[in-house]
């Protein structure tokens, strides 16, 4: 280190006597020892900008720029870990203000608009890795998932986002109003949910808290044709193949204060018996809230997960339970609803949703994979 700014000095004197050679093979011997001098890089740009050698001193300021941006990846790369997206978010902006080709920078900040559902500026992120690396698979994938087109490609064993279907304003209003009003004047009807055990089906606050209602007749009669008919839009673009529709589970759920929901999969937790969850090929989430959201939380986390472990590896995409909107995604994805909070105990300023579980007829384990 102190060799190198000796070597830092002796350049700057050299310039200062008017030795530009002296001083360009000083700064050049310097940045060998320690290509992350970013002063010695941008001294360098400065003198062979002086000397009217513009693509050299373009090519030294641009290596400047991305060694200045180096550390601060890997602090952006922690406080997403640490689960601060929005921090994060702030310094990649400056990253790939820097140095606007960072690859690291701009997939780091396509999951930290992910992370915060911000699907805009995922999309923006996925789009500028596609256009510096046109054929990389994370980008076509992740470009396509935030278009809202169908997987651009099949890459079994990559960890990519995990495919969903998102609408916002999806019910006509009477009906989303007619769901809202049934969803409050059956609330003390609802049981506590339960979890799949080896033992049955249990009530198990520690992994999930929330009440349901199965099967709302009234509801079921107009909702599962309304499914269907959003199928084929909804499997082309999770990229599943056709399959021969089965049973429909439907439910009426409400979190209060306190409800969460740990990670899952739908097709069962953490094991449950293939003729219980096997069938389940489609999970989907009709939310239903007042306007403005009275509860914080409650988001839904769609994990992005490790094909070969079958782990999830990041917190993935986040999907906010917007009133009248409705998320679908392949049941085998892993994940979780966030700690709800919220300082009332009415019913109407909660979160409430119809959920379920579109089926397989033919009830075989999935041979899709997303
Ligand atoms: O309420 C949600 O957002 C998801 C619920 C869920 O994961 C489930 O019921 O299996
Ligand atoms: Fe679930």
């Amino acid at each position: 280190m102190a060799e190198t700014e000796d070597l830092f000095s002796a350049a700057g004197a050299a310039l200062a006597g008017g030795e530009r050679e002296r001083a360009e093979r000083l700064y050049r011997q310097l940045l060998e020892r320690q290509p992350a001098h970013v002063a010695a890089w941008r001294a360098l740009a400065g003198l062979l900008e002086a000397a009217g050698r513009m693509q050299e001193a373009e090519a030294a300021e641009r290596e400047a720029a991305r060694q200045e941006a180096l550390p601060l990846l890997d602090v952006a790369e922690g406080l997403l870990a640490r689960g601060q997206p929005g921090k994060a978010r702030s310094l990649l902006q400056r990253v790939l203000a820097l140095d606007p080709a960072s690859e690291r920078a701009l997939r780091l900040g396509a999951d930290a608009a992910r992370v915060a559902g911000d699907y805009p500026a995922a999309l923006d992120h996925y789009r500028r890795l596609a256009a510096l690396r046109p054929m990389n698979p994370l980008a076509r994938a992740g470009a396509a998932l935030f278009a809202g087109e169908p997987p651009a490609l099949h890459a079994p064993g990559l960890v990519l986002p995990s495919p969903f279907v998102r609408w916002t304003d999806w019910l006509p209003l009477e009906r989303r109003d007619e769901v809202f009003a049934y969803a409050l004047s059956h609330r003390s009807e609802m049981a506590d949910a339960t979890v799949w055990q080896p033992d049955g089906y249990k009530a198990m606050t520690g992994v999930r808290r929330a009440s349901v209602l199965y099967e709302p007749e009234p509801i079921l009669e107009w909702f599962v044709p309304l499914l269907r008919r959003s199928l084929p839009e909804v499997r082309r673009r999770l990229g599943m193949p056709a399959f021969e529709v089965g049973r429909v589970e439907l439910q009426l759920t409400f979190h209060g204060d306190g409800g969460f929901y740990d990670q899952h999969r739908d097709t069962g937790w953490p094991e449950a018996p293939a003729e219980e969850t096997d069938p389940r090929r489609i999970s989907f989430v009709a939310y239903f809230a007042r306007r403005p959201r009275r509860f914080s939380g409650g988001e839904l986390l769609l994990f992005d997960t490790d094909p070969r472990s079958g782990q999830a590896l990041r917190d993935g995409t986040l999907v906010e339970p917007d009133d009248n909107s409705v998320v679908f995604f392949p049941s085998v994805v892993l994940h979780e609803v966030r700690p709800i909070r919220l300082d009332s105990t009415d019913p109407a300023d909660g979160r409430i949703t119809l959920n379920g579980w579109i089926h397989d007829a033919a009830g075989r384990a999935p041979d899709y994979r997303p």
